[in-house]
């Protein structure tokens, strides 16, 4: 049987580990797929590069388009990244009859309701299991695994690069600075690494994984974000004395009212498995009303992790490639045409408990006027402390909520700065019980 012919698109970090792991586990890889798989031809920016990557027997161009439209290229395997050359190529292999596989987040997350349209109509398989948690196969899990459940949350710590920041923050006292610098060199970072630490990149994956989840079509910008560059240290610290570790967490849920999807620093008990994924590693939580809570743990970015989920979606693209398009599993889960527009809610809209911090006047009275202005607003309070009082007669006041609209929280808040007892912004980090 002839082999089935891979143009691999982008020899950078995922590119040359989708090689290696091609190239190491070629035997086994091939007794899998039931062909051999062959490493056909490749396109990168930096020749040089990639040709020392792919070897001899490869040859390499630095026109992409030169893989998409070759005529003995199978599957198209993006890995270069970003949403501009890259929808181009990935549109361009589609209309050219071709299998792609990608770990393009940011593309799906934004143009993926145009590209997996366009594959439809094709009949051809748009693979992305690399695309969210790296190396975990969570869409395999939740597109099949869970295809019995009515999904009722997920929730993720799914930027390797944020975790692996807040980890060493933590455990060796290092420098913000320093560790995403180190992150970069490491090959977890994005090309733009503000899209790590400002909560873009998980708020791509989550919007996946929710789209998979609750059969919706991709809505990323209405995806809320905040990220972690402007956590303070001393929250962090703060909610470790109060048995929270605070993680930079993805989460969407089913509401009557409609779906949550936000990403923000969270504060989760520390007992909780989730609470305890440190470093690059990911974790993802899903719960489905009959299996209940369920977790899946590992490696969200790097080299091999990485080209392990793309190199298991070729797999999957080659034992399928002779099937009728009908009975392929659906992209998002779900039948193309079955998809519903269920509202994404407005981050004031989301329930959740909070963790604030005050700067108050250390003097009598102040403590019973926040604790009035929470009640004011119907916040019950379920943890307070009082933090040392400064020289200049300030202290800081740590208070965790039941759980509350957010609305009345942001509500209490600006009557809680009103005060002339408290000085500057009240700090407000949302909590989650992740207990099912
Ligand atoms: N690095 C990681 O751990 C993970 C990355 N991803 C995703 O995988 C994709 C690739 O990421 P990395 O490998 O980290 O990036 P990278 O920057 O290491 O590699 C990208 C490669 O594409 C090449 N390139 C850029 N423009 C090109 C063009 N027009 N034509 C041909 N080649 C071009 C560059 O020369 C580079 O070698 C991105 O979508 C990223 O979000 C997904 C999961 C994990
Ligand atoms: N930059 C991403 C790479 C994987 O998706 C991360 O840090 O998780
Ligand atoms: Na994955």
């Amino acid at each position: 049987m002839q082999p089935i012919n891979i143009g691999l698109m982008g020899v950078g970090t995922v590119g040359g580990g989708t090689a290696t792991v091609l190239k190491r586990n070629a035997e086994e890889i091939s007794r899998r797929a039931g062909r051999e798989i062959r490493l056909f031809m490749a396109a990168n920016r930096e020749l040089e590069r990639a040709r020392e990557v792919v070897g001899p027997d490869v040859p390499v161009v630095d026109d992409a388009m030169q893989i998409v439209n070759h005529p003995d290229v199978d599957i198209v395997v993006e890995l270069i990244g970003g949403d501009t050359i890259a929808k181009e190529l990935v549109l361009k292999a589609i209309e050219n009859g071709k299998h792609v596989v990608t770990a393009n987040k940011k593309l799906l997350a934004v143009h993926g309701n145009e590209i997996f349209a366009r594959a439809q109509e094709k009949g051809v398989m748009v693979a992305f299991e690399a695309a969210v948690a790296g190396g975990i196969p969570i869409i395999k899990a939740l597109r099949e695994g869970l295809s019995a459940n009515r999904i009722e949350w997920i929730a993720g710590i799914i930027n390797g690069t944020s975790n692996f920041i807040l980890t060493e923050m933590r455990d060796k006292g290092s420098s913000f600075a320093d560790v995403l610098a180190e992150a970069q060199r490491l090959g977890y970072a994005e090309a733009d690494p503000t899209f790590d630490i400002e909560g873009h990149d998980a708020g791509h994956k989550l919007t996946i994984m929710a789209s998979i989840a609750f059969g919706i079509p991709m809505q990323f910008d209405k995806c809320y974000l905040e990220g972690i560059s402007q956590l303070d240290g001393r929250d962090i610290k703060y909610a470790e004395e109060l048995g929270y570790r605070v993680k930079l967490l993805g989460l969407t849920r089913r509401t009557d009212a409609g779906i949550e999807l936000r990403v923000h620093p969270t504060l989760i008990p520390e007992d909780r498995l989730i609470a305890n994924v440190n470093g690059v590693m990911n974790a993802v939580m899903a719960k489905g009303d009959a299996i209940g809570p369920t977790l899946y743990y590992g490696a969200g970015a790097g080299a091999l992790p990485t080209a392990s989920a793309v190199v298991a979606d070729i797999v999957d693209v080659a034992r399928l490639l002779t099937a009728d398009p009908e009975h392929r599993v659906p992209h998002l889960a779900f039948q193309p045409d079955r998809l519903q527009d269920t509202p994404i809610l407005p981050i004031d809209e989301i329930h959740s408990s909070y963790y604030l911090r005050i700067a108050a006047a250390d003097r009598t009275g102040v403590l019973a006027e926040i604790t009035r202005l929470l009640a004011d607003n119907g916040i019950s309070i379920e943890a307070l402390i009082q933090k040392g009082a400064d020289a200049d007669g300030s202290a800081e006041v740590v208070i965790l909520t039941h759980r509350v609209q957010e609305k009345q929280v942001n509500r209490a808040i600006a009557s809680i700065e009103a005060l002339d007892s408290v000085a500057g912004k009240v700090v407000r980090l949302r909590m989650e019980e992740l207990n099912g």
